[in-house]
């Protein structure tokens, strides 16, 4: 991986800390942990994309009465942490911040934010959260980072939630670009049985249990768990709800991936520097490059 990493320093004395970083999807990227006191410009079109959707959300759903806000996980996430820390610390010293795994965790603690629970605080008022996956109507496919049981009760948990992610995720039908499956949460002793059934009563014959990659064996969620990827067809991504409920009704099975219809809207930034909103009633919005929050003080 290169980075090269410039320090800039201009008359007024202030400081950018610019990467030029060829970050992996799923990577979650040490860069991206900086604070914002040293913001990190991303030059890679990807991440620029995810920080314009991310920058966008933030200033339109993160409004200084919010007081309890839940953190989503992925590679967006980081950007919409960078966002909230720029709205300044008198408004976040009101705040408590709810994570959804171990990165948000971090996020939140080395962003110098106060750090809460769900079970402290069950009801949120906004939680932002990145997505694998959002299709015309507001279903979502996440847990490619195998943190979908603690977004979905964040998801529930909030009045409002938000989806942020880069273009690529913005499709018709789930299963388009995300082809590796529905991320599945179960618990260990019960994958061998859950995978049977999805092999033959849930039509996903391509079913597997997700191996970690810098670890002998299976991939362990936050929670101790297993996880399985199930790739299905079309004819189940037309309408979710049905496929996700039928899942959930596997003996054995934590959580579903599927998030169907719960987000109020979803941000995409887009290669154009634009961002695109689909909202939940169906309207989409267009959001010019030149009136886009990116770039722009809070
Ligand atoms: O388990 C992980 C989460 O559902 C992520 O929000 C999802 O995988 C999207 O992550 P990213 O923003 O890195 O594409």
């Amino acid at each position: 991986m290169l980075n090269l990493v410039l320090h800039v320093f201009d008359n007024t004395v202030r400081f950018y800390r610019l990467l030029i970083s060829p970050f992996d999807d799923g990577e979650y990227a040490e860069s991206r942990f900086f604070s914002t006191a040293t913001p990190v410009l991303p030059v890679d079109p990807i991440e620029q994309s995810k920080r314009l959707a991310a920058y966008q959300a933030v200033d339109n759903h993160v409004k200084p009465e919010h007081r309890i806000i839940g953190i989503g996980s992925g590679s967006t996430v980081p950007y919409v942490v960078e966002r909230i820390v720029q709205q300044g610390a008198a408004v976040n010293k009101g705040r408590v911040f709810i994570p959804t795994g171990f990165q948000s965790k971090q996020l939140i603690v080395e962003a110098g934010l106060s750090l809460g629970d769900v079970d402290q605080y069950p009801t949120i008022d906004v939680t932002l959260d990145g997505a694998d996956e959002v299709d015309h109507a507001l279903n979502c496919v996440k847990g490619g980072g195998a943190c979908h049981l603690r977004e979905k009760v964040l998801a529930e948990a909030a009045q409002t939630f938000i989806l942020v992610a880069d273009h690529r995720k913005n499709v018709q039908y789930l299963g388009t670009n995300f082809a590796q499956g529905v991320p599945i949460e179960v618990v260990p002793f019960a994958y061998a049985k859950v995978l049977q059934n999805l092999h033959h009563i849930l039509g996903s014959p391509k079913a597997t249990l997700r191996m970690a990659i810098k670890k002998a064996g299976p991939v362990v969620s936050d929670n101790g768990n297993f996880i399985i990827d199930a790739p299905f067809g079309r004819e189940h991504m037309l309408d979710p709800y049905v496929i996700m409920a039928q899942i959930k009704m596997l003996t054995g099975v934590v959580e579903v991936g599927l998030f169907c219809k719960m987000a109020k809207a979803a941000y995409f930034g887009n290669a154009d520097g634009s961002v695109t909103v689909r909202w939940q009633d169906g309207k989409v919005e267009q959001i010019s490059p030149n009136q886009t929050a990116a770039g722009t003080p809070v």
